[in-house]
């Protein structure tokens, strides 16, 4: 069963050549990590996967249907973006911006009812800014407003989440809180797919990776095999060494007076 799958895709990247299309089935229960260097497009892939752009060629199909045939609304029931950056154009306090997760659910006659407040403030508590609610989000640290963005689209109990850098402006402790509560989302039956630069968080949290790279290739498959030093060393052009801690792959950069470990 899929829940996001994409068919023969080309994200429109200005000035590009088309490269590879990628047809990507996504299950639900899955947590997908999206790697590439800078500028390689995976802002602009996630934005395609939550039909915010339009692709050069190819489609998406959300729950078997053409994304292009569901309204907005349809989606949004759905389907979650946590966007990179944002930009709080009016100051509305904490609660009201988490609310936002609430709207697809309304109809234009009936406001936010108890059950809507009480999912909000559950989802504001369980990334820990429920003490900010009656803030205004337009004073909150980089790491507290990115917290209540994720906060607005736990609220909006998506079946599947896009995930632009989830762990961006995060201390360590709320990296992992944030990647547990995905992990959770996850293993409730939900889909995540997250655009990541750390290759650890990734090798750590993702169980599918999709590897984009400059020249329009890419690959993907089950995460322990993606891991492959020689290959993340070619995507990021930069030599890297591997190492396990916990189990887990971990990834640093390799030192050169060392030469390098692919020769
Ligand atoms: N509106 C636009 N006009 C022109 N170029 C654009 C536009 N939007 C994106 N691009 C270009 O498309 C490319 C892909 O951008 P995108 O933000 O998807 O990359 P990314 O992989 O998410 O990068 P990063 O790791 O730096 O966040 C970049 O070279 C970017 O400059």
């Amino acid at each position: 069963m899929t829940v996001l799958t994409t068919q023969d895709l080309v994200i429109d990247i200005p000035g590009r050549a088309s490269g590879r299309p990628l047809t990507l089935r996504v299950a639900p229960g899955q947590r997908w990590g999206v790697l590439g260097p800078n500028g390689v497009g995976k802002t602009t892939l996630l934005h395609t996967l939550a039909g915010l752009r339009a692709p050069r060629a190819g489609r998406v199909h959300l729950d078997d249907t053409p994304l292009d045939a569901l309204k907005r609304r349809t989606v949004a029931q759905r389907l979650a973006v946590v966007f990179q950056d944002r930009q709080d154009g009016f100051p509305a306090t904490v609660l009201e911006t988490a609310m936002i997760g609430r709207h697809p659910f309304l109809s234009p006659w009936r406001r936010e009812g108890a059950e809507d407040l009480a999912r909000t403030q559950q989802a504001l508590a369980a990334l820990s800014v429920d003490h900010l609610a009656d803030r205004l989000v337009t004073t909150l640290s980089g790491g507290e407003r990115q917290r209540v963005a994720i906060a607005t689209a736990l609220a909006q109990t998506p079946a599947v989440w896009l995930a632009d850098e989830p762990t961006n402006h995060l201390d360590l402790h709320h990296q992992v809180a944030v990647m547990k509560l995905l992990r959770d989302q996850a293993e409730r039956g939900a889909a995540v797919v997250m655009g990541l630069h750390d290759l650890n968080l990734a090798a750590r949290w993702c169980d599918h990776l999709l590897l984009l790279f400059p020249d329009g290739q890419h690959c993907y498959g089950p995460a322990e095999a993606m891991l492959e030093p020689g290959a993340l060393a070619r995507l990021y052009g930069q030599p890297l060494t591997m190492a396990r801690v916990d189990g887990a792959p971990v990834f640093v950069p390799a030192d050169p007076a060392l030469g390098d470990p692919h020769d």
